[in-house]
């Protein structure tokens, strides 16, 4: 039974709402089973994920899926059967002659995006009511912009279409302000989707709900109760950052000031422009490392370390809640994602720690937001897969207690968690596999908290 309706609402265009009050997290109210107007992958994940069920897992999980490629364009892969014939009837047998022509040059997703609407318009594949939906959604950029013109011509040579290229032009810029990120199961993205049912949620930086990836299937769950009639929010943004970066990238991409309460209250907060600052440092820190690959490990940790120090440094004096602001969080997981590629698995299992058990509860205290949850698996993995003695030794702790705990946590979540459910299903069997390793539990989980929470003091204050 449907949970939400479009309505119109002043200065927002349509958005959709309740029709019956959510009382629990984690609840479903919108699910798209159904194939949407068009979803692509990115053309760096055509090589790793099957353009059938978007799944990317084992390749995620270090264990390189077998995909076949399309034989005949040599650009999509599938993993099976199924999928390589669900994605062909839908558009594939119709872009498949394109793609073999331009092969190995790859359209840009954007292109693959629209050529896809255009070509299932031209053959018939598209229902009307599919295309107007659609032409209802709200655009603001200019359809004349050069990138966007020359992108139009492009899908009408392409496709051989007689359709007016002003028309294929809006399609572009309704594709801007109207698509979801495709995400993988652990949050990464991996390609552009549109359904303009669930594309007239409106954002707010004290979202309501949250949109979730299953494989190829799109579903809104709630975050928190929500009353009836009352309008469903996701954001479209990273909130974690400060109210000026949120509101200069909406204004950007989606031509709106938002005046949510969160933004409202943070528009008082005295630091601001040092909070602005310290993430534009963050930011420029981050690119500078990414665009240098001489940099070896050891440097780019040592460069993130001397980073984070040097701009809490330059930071307002009270700020003793810098571990839950950006750009320490960005570049924490940075950091993070350096230890764990130098094989220094200790440095990074109490950089993920400091996360789970620090940062996260404040920053999301809904426990199934599903990047709550995906850093909880994170730090369930890599305690798993570091030596046991190494973490006993370091930190005086007794690793798999803190397995136990983390796993613990995550399935007495379930039932409120709003990841996919590929996620849960890695999580119940990583569980059942922990909790049947007979040991001595001689040393419950408090005594434990209370050493880890001395490790975790210790390793807070030398980086700050
Ligand atoms: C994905 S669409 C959402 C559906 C849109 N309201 C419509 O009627 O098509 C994104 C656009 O909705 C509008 N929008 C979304 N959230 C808003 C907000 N909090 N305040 C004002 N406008 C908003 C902006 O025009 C934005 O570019």
């Amino acid at each position: 039974m449907a949970k939400t309706t479009p309505r119109a609402i002043p200065s927002m265009g349509t958005g959709l709402f309740t029709l019956s009050p959510i009382t629990t997290p984690g609840t479903e109210l919108v699910r798209i089973d159904t194939p949407p107007l068009t979803a692509v992958l990115n053309s760096s994940r055509l090589a790793d994920t099957c353009a059938g069920c978007y799944d990317s897992s084992a390749t995620v999980e270090g264990n390189p899926q077998e995909l076949k490629e399309c034989t005949r364009c040599r650009v999509v892969r599938y993993c099976g059967k199924n999928c390589q014939l669900k994605d062909w009837r839908f558009a594939h047998s119709l872009e498949c002659p394109i793609f073999a022509k331009l092969h190995p040059r790859i359209l840009p997703n954007n292109v693959r995006a629209v050529l896809r609407i255009v070509l299932r318009l031209k053959n018939g594949k598209c229902k009307q009511d599919e295309l107007d939906a659609f032409l209802k959604l709200n655009t603001h950029a200019r359809a004349d912009r050069n990138d966007i013109v020359l992108a139009a011509k492009a899908v009408k040579e392409y496709s051989g279409t007689d359709m007016d290229e002003d028309l294929i032009a809006s399609f572009f810029t309704r594709l801007e302000v109207n698509t979801f990120n495709l995400v993988a199961y652990d949050c990464t993205p991996i390609g552009l989707y549109l359904d303009s049912y669930s594309s007239l949620m409106n954002h707010s930086c004290d979202y309501n709900a949250i949109v979730v990836f299953d494989g190829d299937r799109m579903v809104v769950k709630a975050t928190r109760p929500i009353g009836k009639d009352e309008q469903v929010f996701i954001s479209y943004i990273d909130t974690t950052y400060c109210v000026t970066t949120r509101r200069r990238q909406l204004k950007e991409r989606y031509f709106f000031d938002c005046d949510c309460l969160k933004c409202t209250r943070e528009l008082e907060n005295p630091d601001l422009a040092a909070a602005e600052a310290a993430e534009a440092a963050g930011e420029a820190l981050i690119n500078s490392v990414s665009s240098s690959p001489q940099l070896q490990d050891a440097d780019i940790i040592q460069k993130y370390k001397t980073g984070i120090n040097t701009i809490l440094k330059n930071m307002p004096s009270n700020q003793n809640s810098y571990i839950t602001k950006q750009p320490f969080m960005a570049l924490r997981n940075e950091l993070i994602v350096a230890l764990i590629n130098a094989g220094r698995y200790d440095d990074a299992w109490i950089q993920c720690a400091i996360e789970y058990f620090k940062i996260d509860p404040l920053l999301y205290p809904n426990r199934g937001h599903p990047l709550r949850r995906m850093h909880a698996w994170r730090l369930a993995k890599i305690t798993a897969s570091t030596g046991q003695n190494q973490l006993a030794q370091r930190f005086n702790v007794d690793p798999v207690v803190v397995l136990l705990h983390v796993l613990q946590w995550l399935v007495d979540g379930e039932s409120e968690a709003c990841s996919a459910p590929l996620l849960q299903a890695q999580i119940r069997s990583a569980y059942q596999g922990v909790s049947q390793v007979r040991r001595d539990t001689r040393m419950g989980w408090p005594a434990v908290e209370e050493r880890l929470e001395h490790a975790l003091q210790r390793e807070l204050e030398e980086l700050s």
